[in-house]
């Protein structure tokens, strides 16, 4: 068994986006900016998103936090972020899921201008992603197959299961995964059959929700958990298949940072691209 540290492959990139960001302001006399929304109170979505507002300082790009009531209607936070979405010194916008049960969070979503969407949420983004076509991946997809790339799963022929089926998560890894020729399997809470089908994978991705759900694999099988439960505890056994795993990341220091470092690299890519900038980095690779 080897560990994939998505600490190690964020760090990376995310020097990268700091270099892009510093030469973003210098280009254009300002910051790349991040406008984050969140709506209520929820512990856990608090703390992401600190710690998303934080990466985003230490990168060089500037927040804008816009924090809204609990009970706020869905037309309220469609204004709010319609307005983001017409502000010329916003580059990103970030809606932290989820919203309170009230809301119609797709509506919401919607409402993000495709050249702003660095999250990867909107409809606009999956089409992008299920045709590859030039767009911002959901930022764990993204994050996933960036951590994939690092280290050298080849998805060709092979045969990826991905457990979830979530629209930011689930769904748009699988669309990601079926674009590099894997061949997917989307298992969901009605599937039969889960734990055999789990068992054929050379790829599992978990993105169930559900603590230490998956508890066995094909023998060198890659395992990506991608579940964020409480307590910091994933959607993979890991003790139970760290021995039996190629490769598979460990919670924490998995899939979130890639999430996160994915998140400032498209916010920096999004600022380059509005403020009609040819990125040099895009250009020299
Ligand atoms: N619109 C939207 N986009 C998201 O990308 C999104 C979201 N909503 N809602 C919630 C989930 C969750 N998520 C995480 C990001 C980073 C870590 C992360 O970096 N975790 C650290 C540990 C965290 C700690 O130390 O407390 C780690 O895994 O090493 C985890 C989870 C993004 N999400």
């Amino acid at each position: 068994m080897a560990l994939m540290s998505g600490t190690d492959v964020a760090r990376e990139i995310t020097e990268q986006t700091t270099k892009r960001a510093s030469e973003f302001e210098q280009r254009t006399g300002r910051k790349p900016c991040l406008a984050a929304v969140l709506v209520g109170e929820d512990p856990a979505s608090v703390t992401y998103v600190k710690m998303k507002r934080n990466r985003s300082a230490k990168a060089g790009i500037e927040s804008r936090f816009v924090h809204l009531p609990e009970q706020t209607t869905t037309e309220q936070l469609v204004a709010e972020i319609t307005k983001l979405s017409e502000d010329p010194g916003v580059d990103g916008i970030l809606l932290q899921h989820p919203v309170p049960k009230h809301i119609d969070e797709r509506a919401a979503f919607e409402a993000i201008a495709p050249s702003k969407d660095v999250d990867g949420v909107t409809m606009h983004s999956f089409a992008a992603m299920a045709f590859s076509e030039p767009g911002f991946a959901s930022a764990t997809p993204g994050g996933i197959m960036r951590l994939l790339e690092a280290y050298e799963v080849d998805l060709k022929g092979k045969h990826a299961v991905v457990v979830g089926r979530s629209p930011i998560l689930g769904k748009p890894v699988a669309m990601l995964m079926l674009a590099k020729d894997a061949t997917v399997t989307i298992c969901h809470s009605k599937t039969e059959n889960l734990d055999q089908i789990v068992r054929t994978a050379d790829i599992v991705v978990a993105a169930v929700g559900k603590p230490k759900f998956i508890t066995a694999i094909k023998p060198g099988a890659v395992v990506i958990d991608a579940g964020y439960n409480e307590g910091n505890v994933g959607d993979v056994d890991f003790e139970q298949l760290a021995d039996s795993a190629s490769l598979i990341t460990p919670v924490p220091g998995g899939v979130g940072p890639m999430t996160i470092a994915l998140l400032l690299e498209q916010t920096v890519s999004a600022a380059t691209r509005r403020a009609d900038l040819v990125d040099v980095s895009e250009v020299v690779g």
